[in-house]
């Protein structure tokens, strides 16, 4: 298991660097790739180790997934070329599909699974296998999917991974759906409008905000005739030919793994970091208004569109923090980046409250109660909420810490971005996780100037 030692930061991070291509993207364009017709392209694939296992699935029902770029150095992004089955051409699968640590990997999978005439089984690692799956099995039974999983120890009517898919007898097919998610989730939306590719009726949706909306861009990219307003969305296939053409894509940026970097400039006094090319959706953007609205520097200067989505050069320097209240409709806007929001809160002048983030005790680990446990090794007094956290912000030098990631990628790499605030050397254990989603994120606090070093696995 990696550990990593990071030190100090005595003088200013400066630089410009770029970021792994976005995570959610990647395996929506590998995904739907795979169901076109004929061969497409994903230029800047991360490979990041949750958008390999959605690589490794699709090839084990039939998809061409080969990487065609010249000379690719390990930790390097790549250039793929992948040739779809159709729609209608998926195979069975000879063996378990393994999600690794990935739950988008696993929830989108199952909303495909569940409309084919094959039985197939999705598995994943011990961090997946406690993450509830009737978010998207309720709704995907309602219209006609059978799908079975590993009941759940302590929420009933739950279940758990392993989750057995299918088989739809042949002849049948899933029916309309109409349903109102109690939660902002895209994997929810996702899975529910994957399924819908297939139904024989329409599936109708809607969430009490707005999640990221990468899977509907990218159906409206390929001719899918889908409807999406505000927080509604409705797929309507009837007359549609099933046909998904090949497609061209460079994934962008991932504002996910941006927002560490962005962070780390607001934190370390002096600091002038740039980081290109990154995809600001604004259902994406939400850690970055933050971060602004406590009085951080920061500029996103806009660079067009790549993908259907909108890009931009993020700059970032120190200025004096202030705590805040984060609540409400940014909260799913900056689901994956709450860890390092409250980094900013550890650094604020006051107090920051986050509420509405129950969502976040069913990620890689319950982030709220992993978050709390950085904080005190950090010597930052907080409190637990159900939903959120209330951080009191401290201006002297943190404690040097020992942390133990959990296998959490996000806290691994926000207890990397605190540790530059501390009075001496933080340690931070389990760190083999930060590759499924930022592979080169060590490398890249390195480039800006930070000293981290890193033990090799044993
Ligand atoms: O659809 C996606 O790509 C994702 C959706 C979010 O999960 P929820 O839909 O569970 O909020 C997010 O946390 C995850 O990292 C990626
Ligand atoms: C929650 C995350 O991903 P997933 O749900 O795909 O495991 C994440 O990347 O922070």
């Amino acid at each position: 298991m990696t550990t990593i030692v990071v030190h100090p930061q005595e003088k200013p991070l400066v630089g410009s660097v770029p970021v792994p291509s976005d995570k959610s993207i990647g395996h929506r364009a590998l995904l739907f790739a795979s169901l076109c017709e004929g061969t497409s392209n994903i230029k800047a694939f991360s490979y990041g180790e949750d958008n390999v296992s959605t690589a490794n699935a699709m090839r084990a029902m039939g998809a061409v997934i080969e990487d065609v770029s010249p000379a690719r150095k390990e930790g390097q992004p790549g250039e793929l070329r992948v040739t779809g089955t159709g729609l209608y051409g998926l195979k069975a699968p000879a063996a378990p599909l393994d999600c690794g640590n990935s739950g988008t990997t696993m929830r989108l999978l199952t909303g495909i699974l569940s409309a084919q005439t094959f039985a197939s089984t999705l598995i994943g690692d011990a961090s997946l296998s406690r993450r509830p799956m009737m978010r998207v099995v309720g709704p995907l039974r309602s219209r006609g999917a059978k799908i079975e999983g590993k009941p759940h120890p302590t929420k009933a009517g739950d279940i758990l991974p392993p989750l057995q898919v299918g088989p739809l007898p042949d002849g049948t097919y899933l029916s309309a759906l109409e349903y109102e998610s109690p939660v902002a989730s895209a994997q929810i939306k996702s899975a529910l409008l994957l399924s819908g590719l297939f139904a024989h009726g329409t599936t109708y949706l809607k969430e009490p905000t707005l999640s990221r909306d990468h899977t509907e861009r990218m159906m409206h990219a390929l001719g899918v005739p889908l409807r999406a307003v505000g927080t509604v969305v409705e797929l309507d296939p009837a007359g549609w030919n099933g046909v998904m053409p090949a497609f061209e894509i460079e994934i962008p940026g991932d504002a996910s793994a941006a927002a560490f970097l962005v962070v780390a400039a607001q934190l370390v006094d002096g600091s002038r970091v740039t980081v290109r090319g990154v995809g600001t959706n604004p259902t994406r953007t939400g850690l970055f208004e933050i971060a602004r609205l406590m009085g951080g520097g920061l500029e996103i200067v806009p660079q067009g569109e790549q993908a259907g989505e909108p890009i931009a050069e993020i700059n970032a320097w120190r200025q004096p923090l202030r705590g805040m209240l984060v609540g409400g409709e940014v909260v799913p806007r900056a689901i994956d980046e709450i860890p390092i929001a409250c980094a900013l809160a550890a650094r604020a002048i006051g107090t920051t409250t986050i509420r509405d983030a129950e969502e976040l005790r069913v990620k890689e680990s319950d982030r709220i109660a992993t978050m709390a446990t950085v904080l005190r090794a950090f010597g930052v007094t907080c409190e637990e909420l159900p939903d959120g956290l209330v951080i009191e912000g401290r201006e002297s030098p943190l404690a040097p810490a020992t942390i133990d990631s959990r296998g959490d990628h996000r806290i691994a790499m926000t207890a990397a971005v605190l540790a530059l605030c501390a009075s001496g050397p933080t340690t931070i254990t389990d760190c083999d996780c930060i590759a499924t989603s930022f592979p080169r994120f060590v490398g890249t606090l390195r480039a800006l100037g930070a000293r981290v070093d890193v033990s090799p696995s044993s």
